[in-house]
């Protein structure tokens, strides 16, 4: 059993600002630099704390900006080396979950102030040149969410642990939050290094051992964040990180019988076909697994029409053009009153056609590339479809490059079928998709913003009528798990505004809050009577 001692409180990270002449503007273009003329950098799988290459065939992380230029090479991690992983994982488990949860716990804070400290530019620089991100986008990312995740995780398990039952007299009532009863497969997407970061080390931290498979895009930063963990302290076996596309990695972990939970955050058919694979093989687990998973989502700003036009203009630009639009959080259809677009709608297409895209070492540019050459395809093939149809019009951005590096202007297109694709489809890319409505309709629009897509992620309201801002609260309560008046929809703090989604967006666990910890635990209920009873009658005998 855990002791329970107070942990430090934590603080979120402050966000470092990049500004042309800072120390820190200096350190990252010093390690951008150097990261990139570094050659292709080795990225190893690490199973039971060996490193070694993955049996599979091999893979390159490239620079969405330039894709020729590797960073890094890496082999898909075959059914042998899941096997080898879930060994390792199974040996490392009664050793972890016997350690005192302060020990395990400073092993997490630790790796949390390397990365705030000694770590940062590492995880920044890869970050930005292996997904694409800008200074700004990295640093609330890689920096600031996974220091976050780590510090305020201790806190939250703390919390859990904390809380126990009562006792009635003559009996002493415990319970023993043990991890689940067999290994967590970890399954995280390339967006985000610190959604990587926590989905492994989250149920880590409640004692469970863990399969990781990032994203293939993603590994070099995951790569990086295995390392801070080794320096950090984390025993060997306990996160066994496989490269690759997990397809083999899958076969191998969904029909073991010590498979005890999926820790996902991906598209939402990834997570249905997961979550379909642990359906079929049910009966081969020893206990019912645990299945945790953020998806997709299709996010919205509404506004009203007291909404302040240079709020709304500002909102749609940075809701769904920073990271390209590749956050799950991102606005991808906004629901505009006429007389505001009247208003705003010259500015938002000339400053949309302004923003300046190129590469992340530029540190001028608001945006880059998209990841590789399949979302590339998707967003091409969607803006054509738009431009062809009759009841599109793409009236800001709309032109791809795949030249040099896979870039994809921001666009904006605008419809009159609420019905029309722009606004039912997850693009996952810099596509706003914008549903212009007669000022007296507000509540018409609310049924669309709520019925035209399957998912409930997050949505932006965008107004000063107090009246009509709680109105929407009340009638759009089941359409975003994470709702936002008067900002734009992305860019949760970790503690402040905890993450996720219900309908097709997920299991709405919340990432970074106690909600997603208790899902990796297994409580055991402890009675102890301390005079128990020498004779078995009861009054009503006598
Ligand atoms: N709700 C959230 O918190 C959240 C956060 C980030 C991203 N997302 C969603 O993620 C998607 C973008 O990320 P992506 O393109 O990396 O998603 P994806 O579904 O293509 O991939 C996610 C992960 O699943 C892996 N994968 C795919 N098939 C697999 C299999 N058979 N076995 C094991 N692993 C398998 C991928 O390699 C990757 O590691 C978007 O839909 C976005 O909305 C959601
Ligand atoms: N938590 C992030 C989104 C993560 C998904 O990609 C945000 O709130 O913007």
């Amino acid at each position: 059993m855990d002791a329970i001692t107070a942990v430090p409180a934590p603080v979120n990270e402050p966000v470092r600002g990049y500004a042309p002449g800072s120390p820190e503007r200096a350190g990252i273009e010093a390690e951008l630099a150097a990261m990139a003329a570094a050659g292709p950098v080795e990225l190893t799988a690490v199973i039971g704390g060996a490193h070694r290459d993955g049996g599979g065939e091999a893979f390159e992380v490239t620079m969405p900006s330039e894709h020729a230029h590797v960073l890094g090479t890496a082999h898909h991690s075959t059914a042998a080396d899941a096997e080898a992983a879930i060994a390792a994982a199974t040996a490392a488990a009664p050793g972890w979950a016997a350690m005192d949860f302060d020990d395990r716990a400073a092993i997490f804070l630790r790796a949390a102030d390397l990365l705030a400290g000694p770590w940062r530019d590492t995880l920044n620089a890869a970050t930005m040149l292996g997904q694409g991100k800008t200074v700004q986008q990295a640093e609330i990312d890689a920096a600031c969410e996974l220091i976050d995740f780590l510090r305020f995780n201790v806190a939250f398990a703390r919390q859990i642990l904390a809380d126990q039952p009562i006792s009635s007299p003559g009996v002493w009532n415990r319970t023993d939050y043990r991890p689940l009863d067999g290994f967590v497969y970890a399954v995280s997407p390339f967006n985000f290094t610190a959604i990587g970061g926590n989905l492994a080390t989250a149920p880590a931290l409640m004692g469970n051992t863990v399969l990781w498979k990032p994203s293939p895009t993603q590994q070099l930063a995951a790569h990086h964040t295995y390392a801070i963990l080794e320096a950090a302290g984390l025993p060997p076996g306990v996160i066994n990180l496989l490269p690759g596309d997990g397809i083999a990695v899958s076969d191998v972990a969904l029909r073991h019988p010590d498979f005890a939970g999926l820790h996902f955050t991906g598209s939402t058919a990834t997570f249905q076909h997961l979550w379909r694979t642990i359906g079929e093989h049910l009966t081969d687990y020893r206990s019912y697994p645990r299945i945790v998973g953020e998806t997709g989502g299709k996010d919205f700003i509404l506004a009203h029409p007291s909404a302040d036009p240079d709020v709304l203009r500002t909102a749609m630009i940075r809701g769904s053009f920073e990271y390209s639009g590749q956050k799950c959080s991102a606005s991808s259809r906004a629901y505009v009153p006429r007389s505001l677009w009247n208003t705003i709608s010259a500015d938002l297409i000339e400053q949309t056609d302004a923003l300046p895209v190129g590469d992340v070492r530029d540190f001028t540019n608001f945006t880059s590339a998209v990841i590789d050459g399949r979302a590339f395809a998707k967003h091409r093939d969607a803006l054509e479809r738009a431009r062809a149809a009759s009841s599109t019009q793409v009236v800001a951005g709309g032109t791809v490059d795949d030249s040099v590096g896979w870039f994809v202007r921001p666009s904006v297109i605008v419809s009159d079928d609420p019905r029309n694709e722009i606004f039912t489809t997850e693009y996952f890319g810099p596509i706003l998709g914008v549903y212009v409505y007669e000022d007296g309709d507000f509540e018409t629009v609310m049924t669309e913003v709520d019925t035209a897509a399957p998912y409930g992620l997050t949505g932006a309201v965008i107004g000063d009528d107090r009246a009509a801002l709680a109105r929407a609260q009340e009638r759009l309560r089941f359409t975003a798990g994470n709702f936002y008046l008067n900002d734009k929809p992305t860019g949760a703090v970790v503690g402040q505004q905890p993450f996720g989604g219900a309908r097709a967006s997920g299991t709405n666990d919340k990432a970074g809050s106690m909600w997603n910890l208790i899902r990796w635990a297994s409580p055991r209920s402890i009675k102890e009577t301390l005079v128990p009873p020498t004779t078995h009658g009861y009054p009503h005998m006598s």
